[in-house]
């Protein structure tokens, strides 16, 4: 429809000197307060569009407590990508990226987490609405295939953006928490039996946790067996006692070590082979009664599936990072819920930061049969928070507050930032 034609079918008619309008009806000129009446339209006003302005990352190297010994590396420091997203109305989004021992565990590495988002991502996102989340959640998985932690790390940014802007938090936009907190264990990995005792003892008499996951698969099955079976003996029905292999065995050593461990006491296994080799993960969770719980093999919502129609878990360690952010994770948390299979919210081992993203999602799921393991804060020397996120009697706490939670203490950052200036010892300091 023309102009003119559309201003007819409206009642109205521009005079080509005055810029004012006429009704034809009446010939009466109208003035564009009344035009705006007569069209029931809407004082215009400009509607600004909150935009993603800025995408800022750097890596934090933070040491651990004490050697945290895997597997596949032992861990001394923890490096994490911190996101800060900067939006066109002065608001602010924080997300967290962390893998474990550098390019040891899986296909990212730090260093690939914040180039992918310096390079591919942010570059994508940058002037879109910051609002539409899932808008650049989808955008995010067309840019870059993989790369889920990097995109883990953004997409946190955006939704606590989008909660602090709203004041409400991002367990609220999941729908709302039906927890206020939750179980956590701790991982016992100290590479020493006596040592790993002790300090469970000290973790039940304080009241930190009652859980605990002992990391195996570096030594001979038979001599690992015999370090679950004296910590578990030690700590009796105080504890529960669960181990995590790593992908490390071969389904030989898993079909001799899961048995072994059930007699021992131990209540779940994680990841005892490669996470590729979903046939043995199905006869190994048919053919014992001790738990079997799938970790490296959950890549997101696809893995997951598969593992559920393979019958290939009893379990899922669900974790923000490896699905591939908050939605991916609610996406396996649904694929495992509708399998009828137990849920555990995992970790890649994060500072507060992505422990308290974490914990808002993992607040708004019904059943965590096998609790958490969100104590990543807990293994590190230094807390990166202003309010560190609280653990006692045995959970959890979910932080309150907008976004995912939590401030950073900027002084941590400036401290524990891997490119901070060389600091100058000056005599007598
Ligand atoms: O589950 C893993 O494989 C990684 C991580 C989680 C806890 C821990 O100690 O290591
Ligand atoms: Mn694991």
């Amino acid at each position: 429809m023309t102009t003119r034609a559309a201003a007819h079918r409206t009642g109205l008619r521009r005079t080509a000197r005055q810029g004012i309008a006429r009704d034809p009806a009446h010939h009466r000129q109208i003035t564009p307060l009344a035009r705006m009446v007569r069209l029931n339209a809407k004082p215009r006003t400009v509607t600004q569009v909150t935009t993603i302005d800025r995408i800022d990352t750097l890596i934090l190297d933070i040491p651990t407590i004490r050697g945290h010994v895997l597997s596949m590396a032992t861990m001394r420091t923890q490096a994490a990508v911190l996101v800060r997203i900067r939006f066109s109305d002065g608001s602010e989004g924080l997300g967290e990226g962390t893998t474990i021992g550098g390019l040891s565990y899986g296909p990212e590495s730090p260093e690939s987490i914040r180039s992918a988002i310096d390079t591919y991502l942010a570059p994508a996102l940058i002037g879109r609405a910051a609002d539409d989340v899932n808008g650049g959640v989808q955008l995010m998985d067309h840019v870059a295939r993989g790369n889920r932690i990097a995109k883990t790390a953004v997409e946190i940014a955006l939704w606590d953006g989008l909660g602090k802007r709203l004041g409400v938090s991002v367990a609220q936009l999941f729908g709302g928490a039906v927890h206020t907190r939750l179980p956590v264990a701790w991982t016992l990995a100290s590479g020493n039996s006596d040592t790993d005792i002790a300090e469970a003892e000290q973790m039940i008499a304080t009241g930190r946790h009652r859980i605990f996951k002992l990391k195996i698969g570096k030594r001979a099955v038979a001599d690992d067996v015999a370090h679950v079976a004296r910590i578990k003996s030690a700590l009796g029905d105080a504890a529960s006692i669960r181990v995590d292999v790593n992908q490390t065995w071969t389904l030989t050593e898993a079909r001799r070590g899961l048995p072994a461990l059930q007699d021992a006491g131990c209540e779940l296994v994680e990841q005892p082979v490669a996470a590729r080799y979903l046939g043995a993960m199905a006869e190994l969770t048919r053919s014992h009664a001790i738990a079997v719980m799938a970790d490296e093999a959950l890549g997101g919502p696809e893995d997951a599936l598969a593992v559920a129609a393979k019958g290939a878990a009893d379990v899922f360690a669900v974790k923000i990072a490896q699905s591939g952010g908050l939605k991916r994770a609610a996406e396996v948390v649904a694929i495992g819920q509708a399998a009828g299979l137990g849920l555990y919210g995992g970790t890649m081992l994060e500072t507060g930061l992505s422990t308290a993203a974490a914990l808002q999602l993992f607040a708004t799921v019904e059943r965590l049969d096998w609790g958490t393991e969100l104590f990543g804060p807990l293994l590190l020397t230094a807390d990166i928070l202003a309010q560190p996120i609280i653990y006692r009697d045995f959970h959890v706490e979910v932080p309150t507050g907008p976004g995912i939670g939590a401030t950073l203490d900027p002084y941590k950052i400036e401290f524990y930032r891997r490119d901070r200036a060389p600091r100058i010892a000056v005599a007598g300091e």
